[in-house]
């Protein structure tokens, strides 16, 4: 299983944010970007994920045992800076709509949602409407839909945003064991993840380009 991304390019507005990026994730490995505020993080996780068209260049996912390659969006979890729940809706409904709408094909490698629950630290609550729970909360049942449906690759944007040390720790081991099961991290983040094997792309926004794209 492998993700490789070559060439990259993408614009925003009438700006190229970044041109000619390349990398290579094999299982078990990630990338963590880095960069200043508006260099391009959100931009580039957003092209791996399918929500935005590169500019130029490929991003592939090779799963193993098959020739084809499938665009990552198809088997990737995405959390970005907001967290795709409802608020009116209670933690366990949310959490059943991601199941549903994730897992379709897949084999059901998930974990129930009580379990989701415990693994991110809030068991018992997941009755309550989203919008009753604190900032930090919100975040890690955020965090619980990447357990709930298996993914194999994780893009996740500023994940520990809004939580505590605690917090910091306990996603950095849900990503550790992600990782070892052999999934994929690309991730963007302004705190360290404390992860022991990754690769880190420094983004420099589009003070680093200005050729053109294609010249
Ligand atoms: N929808 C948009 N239309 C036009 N420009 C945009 C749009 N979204 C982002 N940009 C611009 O693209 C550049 C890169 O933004 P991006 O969100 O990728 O940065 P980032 O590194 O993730 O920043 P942060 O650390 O603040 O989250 C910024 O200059 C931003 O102003």
């Amino acid at each position: 299983m492998h993700l490789t991304a070559e060439n990259l390019a993408a614009r925003r507005g009438d700006d190229l944010i970044f041109v000619n990026l390349s990398f290579h994730l094999a299982a078990g490995e990630a990338l963590v970007l880095t960069g200043r505020n508006g260099s391009g993080k959100s931009t580039l996780l957003r092209v791996v994920a399918g929500l935005l068209r590169p500019e130029k260049g490929t991003v592939v996912f090779h799963g193993d045992g098959s020739r084809e390659g499938r665009h990552p969006g198809e088997v990737s979890h995405y959390l970005g800076h907001r967290n795709a729940m409802k608020n009116e809706l209670t933690v366990a409904e949310n959490l059943d709509f991601w199941r549903t709408f994730l897992d379709e094909t897949e084999t059901s490698a998930g974990l129930s949602l009580e379990e989701a629950a415990e693994a991110v630290g809030l068991s018992g609550i997941t009755h309550l409407p989203f919008g009753y729970l604190s900032a930090g909360q919100q975040r890690r049942f955020a965090f619980a839909k990447l357990l709930v449906a298996h993914r194999p690759v994780w893009i996740l944007d500023e994940p520990t945003a809004a939580l505590d040390a605690s917090a910091d720790r306990l996603f950095a081991g849900l990503i550790e064991a992600h990782l070892a099961k052999g999934g994929i991290l690309l991730a963007a983040t302004h705190q360290p993840l404390g992860l022991k094997n990754m690769q880190e792309l420094k983004m420099t926004g589009f003070a680093g380009v200005d050729q053109g794209v294609w010249g």
